[in-house]
């Protein structure tokens, strides 16, 4: 079953990627290759593994999924929309959410 909206799949132009980002500062965007890139670093590798697995379920909910590379305490992520060869609404979606639940960690909230 597909639940996401089909409509939320055109690629940004590099200035609506600019903008949808920048409430995300800490992800880093290039726009020849159409992708964002954030590195998280935790205490230890159980709170990585743990953001992981909180930001794969919020992948399989929105059906968008990362690429990452995980090094004990640290995630590196890069974000792109495959299906529409560029960035999208919907990897500034994902960033908005581990941005939150990266911060839930760090306060303990
Ligand atoms: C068939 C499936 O719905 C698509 O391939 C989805 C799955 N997850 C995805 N994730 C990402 N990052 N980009 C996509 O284009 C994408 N497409």
């Amino acid at each position: 079953m597909s639940t996401h909206q089909e409509t939320t799949l055109q690629a940004f132009d590099d200035n609506a990627a600019q903008t949808a980002f920048a409430a995300h500062p800490d992800w880093t965007l290039n726009l020849e290759k159409g992708c964002a890139r954030r590195l998280f670093q935790f205490e230890d590798f159980a709170q990585a593994f743990g953001f992981m697995a909180q930001m794969a379920v919020v992948s399989e909910a929105m059906n968008h999924h990362p690429e990452w590379f995980n090094v004990y305490n640290r995630v590196d992520i890069t974000l792109t929309t495959h299906d529409a060869g560029g960035l999208s609404p919907r990897d500034k979606d994902w960033a908005e959410r581990a941005d939150k639940v990266y911060a839930a960690m760090r306060t303990g909230a």
